[in-house]
C-alpha cells in the first residue's frame, strides 16, 4: 500500500527502475513531470520554464506532488529537482518509502550524450560545461537526496531491490 518514491538526478534510472518496480510490485506507475505537463494542459516542461520561468515550474510541481496521497500504492518517479524545493522532501517522507537513485556525474553525462532526450531546460546537451554543471548541482542537491530512506546505487537491479524492501513495505 505504501508509496515509493525514486528521488535523483536526471537520468539516474528513476522511470526505467521505477516502471519495473511497479510492474514487480503491482503497483500504479506514475512520473511527477508528466502530472506537471497535464496540470499546465499539455506544455512541455520547456515551455513551462521559457515562458512562466523556474519559480513558477517550482510551484506547480509542489502542488502536484502533495495531489499525491499517502498509501496510494504508487511507484513515483520524481523530477529530478522535486526534493530540493519547498517543504518537498519533508512531505516525500510523510508520504511513502523514499529511494534515492545515486549515480555520479559521470556516468550521468554519459548517459545523457548517449540517449535523445531534449526537454531538459537546466541541462543542455549541447554545453561543453555540462559536466561540471552535473557536478554543482550533484553535490548541491545530495544535501536533499540523502534525506531518503534508502540509498542505492543507480545500477540495482529491482530483484534486489525488491529484496531489500521487504523489510519497509
Ligand atoms: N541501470 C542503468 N544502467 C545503464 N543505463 C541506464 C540504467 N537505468 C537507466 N538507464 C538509461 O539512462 C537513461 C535515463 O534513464 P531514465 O529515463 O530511467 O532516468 P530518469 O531518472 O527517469 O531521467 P529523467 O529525469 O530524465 O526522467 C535512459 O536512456 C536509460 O535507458
Ligand atoms: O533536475 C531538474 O531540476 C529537473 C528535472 C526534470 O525532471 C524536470 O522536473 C525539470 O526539467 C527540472
Ligand atoms: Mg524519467
Amino acid at each position: 500500500m505504501k508509496n515509493i518514491f525514486l528521488v535523483g538526478m536526471p537520468s539516474s534510472g528513476k522511470s526505467t527502475l521505477g516502471k519495473r518496480l511497479a510492474r514487480h510490485l503491482a503497483y500504479r506507475f506514475v512520473d511527477t513531470d508528466k502530472l506537471i505537463i497535464r496540470e499546465e494542459g499539455g506544455r512541455s516542461i520547456n515551455a513551462i520554464f521559457k515562458t512562466d520561468g523556474e519559480p513558477y515550474f517550482r510551484e506547480v510541481e509542489s502542488r502536484v506532488l502533495h495531489t499525491i496521497q499517502p498509501n496510494s500504492q504508487l511507484v513515483i518517479a520524481t523530477g529530478g529537482g522535486m526534493p530540493c524545493f519547498h517543504d518537498n522532501m519533508a512531505y516525500i517522507k510523510t508520504a511513502g518509502l523514499s529511494i534515492f537513485l545515486d549515480v555520479s556525474p559521470e556516468q550521468l553525462l554519459e548517459r545523457m550524450l548517449r540517449h535523445n532526450q531534449n526537454d531538459r531546460p537546466l541541462f543542455n546537451r549541447q554545453d561543453p560545461t555540462l559536466l561540471e554543471n552535473l557536478r554543482q548541482k550533484y553535490n548541491d542537491r545530495r544535501f536533499f537526496y540523502t534525506q531518503a530512506d534508502l540509498i542505492i546505487p543507480g545500477e540495482t537491479a529491482v530483484e534486489e531491490l525488491s529484496k531489500q524492501l521487504e523489510a519497509y513495505l
